[in-house]
């Protein structure tokens, strides 16, 4: 008879996740994902139950690598908030199970696993894609994800400059005070991103904020906040100029708004899988992903 289930919380997370071990780990989980292989990585598209009177939805994903004995789901709720709450916009859950008997072996809060791994997997497509002499990164957003972007992109790249906007101001000041390097706070996303060379988008905007016409030429973008299919943070022009990357061809297609709204053409897969479904990952044992669009203007 299984014991009861490990409880990971808070803090003892906080202790044991650390990007120079999550990232070589999603990168291997990505390129398993990426192969289409059963036994690797089974991962179906999260199912997503509206929940209308909070403003939220709750999101189911689950995942089986057969070859690793990993057996796992997320289960996450997410707000879009609009009362100036200071309620979180993420929580989550990660549950483990024993593949073979089906009891639950860990039960890990998965609010700071949601935020590094989210911003790994976004580190993870610049080294693959940005340009190798990437000197300035443009963050819009100031929330948690702007955070773990801001801390695992610093920590694998030497930036020269962090340029970092939010609506309004919001967040800038709590912002700045929490993250251990510099940053320039722009008094629009227009003064961020103009000539920068990776941009981050981590807001919860359901219409643009990034405009193509400011995005210079080769200039890699992960866009990470538009997770419903009827959200943006990317106009058409960005969209249908850009080179999409993604790490679920059938995620993006589903839950990506700049995806499906920007009618940006679509290009079968090819035999290559680097050329669409590229060597992205999704986490092992922390294995519960979505999809996340990323763009490269050409
Ligand atoms: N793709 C993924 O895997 C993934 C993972 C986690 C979170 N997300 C999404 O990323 C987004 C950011 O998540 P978070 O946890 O940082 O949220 P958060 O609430 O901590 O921060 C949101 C940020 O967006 C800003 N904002 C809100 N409304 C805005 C608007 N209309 N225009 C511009 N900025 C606005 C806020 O000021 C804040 O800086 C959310 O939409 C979340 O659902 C996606
Ligand atoms: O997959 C996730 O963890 C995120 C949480 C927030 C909404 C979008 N998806």
């Amino acid at each position: 008879m299984a014991g009861p289930p490990a409880v990971i919380w808070g803090r003892e997370v906080e202790g044991l996740l650390r990007y120079r071990e999550l990232v070589p780990r999603l990168e291997e989980a990505l390129g398993k994902f990426s192969s289409r292989d059963p036994a690797e990585v089974i991962q179906p598209g999260r199912t997503t139950v509206p929940l209308q009177k909070h403003h939220g939805f709750m999101g189911l994903m689950p995942t089986y690598m057969e070859n690793k004995g990993v057996l796992c789901t997320k289960f996450v709720c997410f707000y879009k908030r609009e009362d100036g709450s200071n309620l979180p916009s993420t929580q989550a859950t990660v549950v483990l199970l024993d593949p073979e008997y089906g009891n639950v072996k860990a039960v890990m809060d998965g609010e700071l696993i949601t935020r590094m791994r989210t911003a790994a997997v976004s580190a993870i497509s610049a080294k693959l894609l940005m340009c190798p002499e990437a000197e300035v990164l443009a963050i819009l957003g100031t929330g948690a994800q702007a955070m773990s972007h801001y801390n695992v992109f610093t920590e694998m790249f030497s930036f020269k400059e962090v340029r970092v906007w939010s609506c309004k101001g919001q967040g800038s000041e709590r912002f700045c005070r929490s993250v251990s390097g510099p940053v320039t706070v722009c008094v629009s996303a227009e003064e961020a991103v103009r000539g920068a060379d990776v941009i981050v988008t981590v807001t919860r905007c359901t219409e643009p904020v990034l405009f193509g016409q400011w995005v210079k030429p080769g200039a890699h973008v992960a866009a990470v906040g538009a997770c419903r299919p009827n959200w943006r943070e990317l106009d058409d022009v960005l969209m249908k100029e850009a080179v999409v990357y993604a790490d679920s061809r059938e995620g993006a297609l589903t839950e990506s708004g700049d995806v499906i709204l920007s009618g940006a053409e679509r290009r079968q897969p090819c035999s290559n899988p680097s050329e669409w479904e590229w060597k992205m990952q999704c986490p092992a044992q922390l294995v519960f992903d979505q999809w996340e669009a990323k763009s490269c203007k050409s």
